[in-house]
């Protein structure tokens, strides 16, 4: 298919083991984009979007197209604590030369479609966090059949309620995008954005918040601390959604913990936060899909933003599987 490119095996590395302990030794790289399995038993399907032009749009830092391969490549070594008969199967990237962000788009969209109705849980490696709009649209197309609602949580320091610019998508745009589409096609859906920064959202964002309907906590009130309140307004929106794409952008986090990124920010939440968050979502049930977007690998410190990534995607699928 144009537009994907199949990871090598070898680029899933580690320590060699005679038995199972490392991801590199479990994870199989499947080469053919058709989704199926002989095993019916539920898998996990990982799938980059290496593409960064959502983030030239919003005249951003690009280098998030390098995003899957730099998380791949600190997976590979990360002792593995899940069964040994779970699937774990590596599709690929959609990468992006020759195509626009919108072919882009529409072809990840029908690629995650697949993962969902061939009995996948998605984790979909960014990128920037353009890919959210596919990412909504394939969740939301999967729950409309379904009559159920959907809840998008994203982990973020910006609504990305942007609009379009020149009627072009872009990496600030995506849950508006979502949002719109939902009401045009009468689709149930609701978001709530964890991490939101005043000085990093203008006063437009905030009204574009209200008159959407969108959920929302700051930054200051997204703290260990401050755990009771923050559950209250999970269990408010778990009580109205049947399923949640779940979206964290690594900058949503403090920059101490996530320098490489496109929009770095001191001011963010820390990792212990989001691994709440996290696992309280994982128990829930109602956990359908996930993606960690923004890894800008060219200014990541010695991987760290990258094994962030990694470990929130270890640490939420050890709970699911708990
Ligand atoms: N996906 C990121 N969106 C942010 C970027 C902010 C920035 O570049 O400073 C936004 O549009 O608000
Ligand atoms: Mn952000
Ligand atoms: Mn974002």
């Amino acid at each position: 298919m144009k537009n994907h490119k199949s990871t090598a095996q070898y680029n899933w590395k580690g320590r060699p083991s005679e038995t199972i302990q490392y991801w590199h030794q479990q994870v199989r790289c499947i080469d053919d984009l058709s989704f199926q399995d002989i095993n019916p038993k539920k898998k996990i399907g990982l799938l980059g979007y290496a593409v960064d032009e959502g983030v030239r749009r919003n005249q951003g830092r690009v280098g998030a197209i390098a995003g899957p391969d730099s998380i791949r490549k600190v997976m590979g070594p990360m002792a593995y604590h899940l069964p040994e008969n779970l699937n774990i199967l590596d599709y690929g990237d959609i990468f992006g030369e020759g195509s626009s962000l919108e072919e882009l788009q529409k072809s990840t969209e029908e690629n995650i479609t697949k993962l969902l109705e061939r009995n996948h849980f998605p984790i979909i490696l960014g990128g920037g966090h353009d890919l959210a709009f596919p990412h909504g649209m394939a969740a939301l197309q999967y729950t409309a059949n379904k009559n159920e609602t959907l809840g998008i949580i994203n982990l973020d320091a910006h609504f990305d309620l942007r609009e379009l610019n020149n009627g072009q998508g872009h990496s600030g745009s995506p849950f508006l995008q979502i949002l719109n589409s939902a009401k045009t096609q009468n689709k149930k859906c609701e978001y709530l954005c964890l991490g939101i920064q005043r000085a990093a959202n203008p006063s437009s964002l905030f009204e574009t918040a209200k008159t959407t309907g969108s959920w929302w906590m700051e930054s200051e009130d997204c703290t260990v601390e401050n755990w009771s309140s923050v559950k209250n307004t999970l269990d408010s929106f778990l009580s109205k959604v049947n399923k949640i794409y779940l979206s964290i952008d690594l900058d949503g986090f403090s920059s101490a913990f996530a320098p490489g990124v496109s929009a770095p920010s001191p001011m963010g939440f820390s990792p212990d936060f989001a691994l709440k968050v996290l696992e309280y979502l994982a128990k829930s049930k109602k956990l359908l899909t996930m993606d960690v977007v923004e890894l800008n690998p060219a200014y990541d410190i010695d991987h760290s933003t990258a094994k962030l990534a990694a470990r929130c995607i270890e640490f939420t699928l050890r709970k699911l599987w708990e």
